[in-house]
């Protein structure tokens, strides 16, 4: 029996990731959460003939506990996403629902896989593990930032410069950071299958490449002009990234490869050896996991990087560092009396 909820079920991400989880046969028990139209949401998907049964739950009458009951992996897509011309960093305003869903996470279900989408995810993720922290329930093996869009465009960007786009599947490119522009660092020098040096080593071609997976979400943004960001490919991410935490938690099938994570790098984590490789005492980074039955079994070595990608590295830390302290020191108002 696994129970996932989805926070923020009724967005633009939340019906079409609700959907897939709904098609994942691990899942025996899917709660969706929303401030508005999540009855309606669960109800249309409620009819689809797969295991999993579908409810509801809207705010009154503690909703979010209700729904968040017993549940066994949470994603989190709730709050507002970018319009053209705002930074991620802009929407901060999500870290008010951040921590009231963490909360509400604390008390129902604090044992939970916690997969924050909400964005800035270099801000949200703090908000989450500090709410955690004061509930005296956070583990660092379970709370994942998901940065794995970043991952998969990756993939679909270099099969397209390499002039295979039906490959993408078979490219893997290790991105790690965080996710948001320059501190969204793609490892080319350690993809596979290698790229080759007509590419890898031309300057305006690599580039071209990086800044493409830098700058990807803003592709959307644009074409999107004013109706949000990327909803749908989101939405593939996430239930992709919760299978992974599924096979290895419910599944009995460790991950094949190391999948990427936006994690917590405290010594209780295991994270001190990136932050030795990265030469910054930086909490949290997005890199290689190997996951297991309780989560996060290993945070796995950042590895050989070349010249371009150290520049790159400067420039991502330099932005982190901020970002991260913006979320680990956010108080959140007081409730209204
Ligand atoms: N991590 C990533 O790679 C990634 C990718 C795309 C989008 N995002 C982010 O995901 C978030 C959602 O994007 P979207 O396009 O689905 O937005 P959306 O506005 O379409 O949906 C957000 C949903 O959250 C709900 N919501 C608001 N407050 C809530 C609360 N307190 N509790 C529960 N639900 C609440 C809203 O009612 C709405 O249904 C944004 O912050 C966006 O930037 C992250
Ligand atoms: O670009 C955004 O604001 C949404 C998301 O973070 C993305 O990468 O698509």
């Amino acid at each position: 029996m696994v129970k996932a909820v989805v926070c923020g079920a009724a967005g633009g991400i939340g019906q079409p990731l609700s959907l897939l989880l709904k098609l994942n046969p691990l899942i025996t028990e899917l709660s969706l959460y929303d401030v508005v139209n999540a009855l309606g949401v669960a109800a249309d998907l409620s009819h689809i003939a797969t295991p999993a049964q579908v409810t509801g739950f809207l705010p009154p009458d503690n909703g979010a506990e209700r729904a968040l009951k017993g549940a066994d992996i949470v994603v989190i897509p709730a709050g507002v996403p970018r319009k053209p011309g705002m930074t991620r960093d802009d929407l901060f305003v999500n870290a008010g629902i951040c921590a009231t869903l963490a909360s509400a996470i604390a008390n129902a279900c604090p044992k939970a896989f916690i997969l924050v989408i909400s964005n800035p995810v270099n801000s949200t993720v703090p908000v989450f593990a500090e709410t955690l922290k004061k509930a005296g329930v956070f583990d660092p093996k379970r709370l994942f930032g998901v940065t794995h869009l970043d991952i998969v465009r990756a993939s679909t960007f270099l099969a397209t410069v390499l002039g295979k786009p039906q490959d993408a599947p078979k490219y893997k490119v290790p991105v790690v950071g965080g996710h948001s522009g320059v501190t969204i660092l793609p490892l080319l020098s350690q993809a596979e299958p290698k790229i080759p040096s007509d590419v890898l080593g031309d300057k305006a071609k690599r580039d071209a490449l990086v800044n493409r997976i830098q700058f990807g979400g803003d592709e959307v943004v644009k074409a999107k002009d004013g109706a949000g960001s990327a909803t749908l490919s989101m939405a593939q991410a996430g239930a992709e990234f919760a299978e992974f935490v599924l096979q290895a938690a419910f599944g009995g099938k460790k991950s094949q490869r190391p999948v990427q994570a936006y994690v917590y790098l405290g010594a209780e984590a295991g994270g001190e050896a990136v932050k030795k490789e990265i030469g910054a005492d930086l909490d949290y980074f997005s890199v290689n996991v190997e996951l297991g039955p309780n989560g996060i079994e290993k945070i796995l070595p950042i590895g050989q990087i070349d010249a371009a990608e150290k520049e790159l590295l400067g420039a991502a830390v330099k932005e982190l560092g901020p970002s991260i302290e913006k979320g680990a020191t956010f108080q959140p108002a007081p409730p209204k009396l």
